[in-house]
C-alpha cells in the first residue's frame, strides 16, 4: 500500500528561483506522462503553501526563500510516484478539497469525487420540497462513508441531524473518524463496522434519509479503469459485482425496512444505470415518487425515492 513519507520536523527551505526550475521540470514531465499540469501546483500548494495566484503569476519566483514540508529530493521522489506509479496526487498529499472540506484521504478510502457532492444538495432538495415534517432533522445514514465525506456533508447541511456512518472497512472507517474529529462533527456523526444496513438494526422504521455512493462497476469493466483508480483505489469501493448493481440491489430491497413513512432514499449509480435501478426501486413496491436524475453533464447518475407513507 501507497504511503506519504511523515513530513519533516526540521525548516526545510528553498529559494523561489530553485523551486520554479523543480516546477518547471514536473510541469514538462507531467505533459510527457499525460497526466494534467495543474497537479504539479496542487502538489506545491499542499507542500510548500503557495497560493494559486502566486503560481499562476510566477510570482513566488522571487521569493528568497519558501518552506517545504518535505526536502526537494523527496518531493521529486513524490512526483515520481505519480508519474510512474500513477499514484493520485490527493494519495500523495493525504488530502482532497470536498465541498467545503479538507479531507484527509488515503488508499484505505475512495477519493471522493466532485459528483458525489451534489448528493447533499439532492438531500437538501428531497427534504424541502416533502411534505413529510421534519425530514431535515432525526436520524440520517451514510452508507458506506468511506472517508466520511457524505456523512460530513449531511451533518453540516442538517443541523438537528444525527449521521450514522457504516463502512464494511476498518481502515476506511479509522479516516472518516479522523476527518470528523479534526472538522468538529465527532458529536453529529456515529460510526459503525459492518455491512450496510446491518449495525442499524435499532433504528429500523427510524432514518429519515438514506444516502448512499455504493459500489456500482461491473467486475468486467474494472480492469479497464485508469491505473490511478484501477491499482490504487480500494477494490471494496468499486467492485460491483458482475453488473455492477450488486450493492445497489441490496439497498433497494432492505431500506424500506429501516426508513421512516415518507423518508428519503438517494443513492450515486453509473451512467446506464438508471432504467434498471427504476425498475428495481418500481418492482420493490414499497417506493413512490421515484426519480433519477443527472449530474451537472445532463447524465443519469443519482437515484431518488421515498418511502411509502
Ligand atoms: C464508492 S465508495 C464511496 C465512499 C464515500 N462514500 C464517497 O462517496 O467518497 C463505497 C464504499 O462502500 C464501502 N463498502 C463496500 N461494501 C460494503 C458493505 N458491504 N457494507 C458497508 N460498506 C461497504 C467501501 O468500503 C467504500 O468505502
Amino acid at each position: 500500500m501507497a504511503t506519504t513519507p511523515e513530513p519533516s520536523s526540521r525548516t526545510l527551505a528553498v529559494s523561489g528561483q530553485n523551486l520554479w526550475l523543480w516546477r518547471q521540470e514536473a510541469r514538462r514531465s507531467a505533459v510527457e506522462a499525460d497526466i494534467p499540469v495543474a497537479e504539479v501546483d496542487w502538489l506545491l500548494q499542499e507542500v510548500a503553501g503557495i497560493d494559486p495566484l502566486s503560481l499562476r503569476l510566477e510570482s513566488f519566483k522571487a521569493r528568497s526563500h519558501i518552506e517545504l514540508r518535505y526536502p526537494l529530493p523527496v518531493l521529486t521522489q513524490l512526483w515520481q510516484r505519480r508519474l510512474c506509479d500513477r499514484l493520485p496526487v490527493q494519495y500523495l498529499v493525504g488530502i482532497t478539497p470536498w465541498r467545503r472540506f479538507s479531507l484527509k484521504v488515503s488508499p484505505a478510502v475512495l477519493i471522493p469525487r466532485p459528483e458525489t457532492e451534489y448528493l447533499i444538495d439532492l438531500a437538501v432538495s428531497a427534504t424541502g420540497q416533502s411534505a413529510t415534517p421534519q425530514l431535515d432533522a432525526g436520524q440520517w445514514a451514510d452508507l458506506g462513508t468511506g472517508s466520511g465525506a457524505i456523512a460530513l456533508g449531511l451533518a453540516e447541511a442538517f443541523r438537528s441531524a444525527t449521521i450514522h456512518a457504516v463502512d464494511y472497512s476498518h481502515d476506511a472507517l479509522a479516516i472518516a473518524q479522523l476527518n470528523a474529529q479534526q472538522l468538529g462533527f465527532e458529536s453529529r456523526i456515529q460510526f459503525y463496522q459492518g455491512s450496510w444496513l446491518s449495525p442499524l438494526a435499532s433504528l429500523k422504521g427510524q432514518l429519515s434519509g438514506i444516502v448512499s455512493n455504493p459500489p456500482y462497476i461491473p467486475r468486467d469493466e474494472l480492469q479497464q479503469l485508469q491505473p490511478e483508480v484501477r491499482d490504487h483505489e480500494p477494490l471494496m469501493a468499486l467492485d460491483g459485482g458482475i453488473d455492477g448493481l450488486d450493492c445497489i440491489r441490496h439497498l433497494i430491497r432492505t431500506a424500506p425496512d429501516y426508513l421512516r413513512p415518507g423518508g428519503v432514499w438517494i443513492i450515486e449509480m453509473m451512467a446506464g444505470q438508471g432504467d434498471t435501478v427504476a425498475q428495481l426501486l418500481h418492482q420493490q413496491g414499497r417506493y413512490c415518487q421515484i426519480q433519477i436524475l443527472p449530474d451537472l453533464a445532463g447524465i443519469d447518475r443519482f437515484a431518488l425515492a421515498y418511502r411509502q407513507e
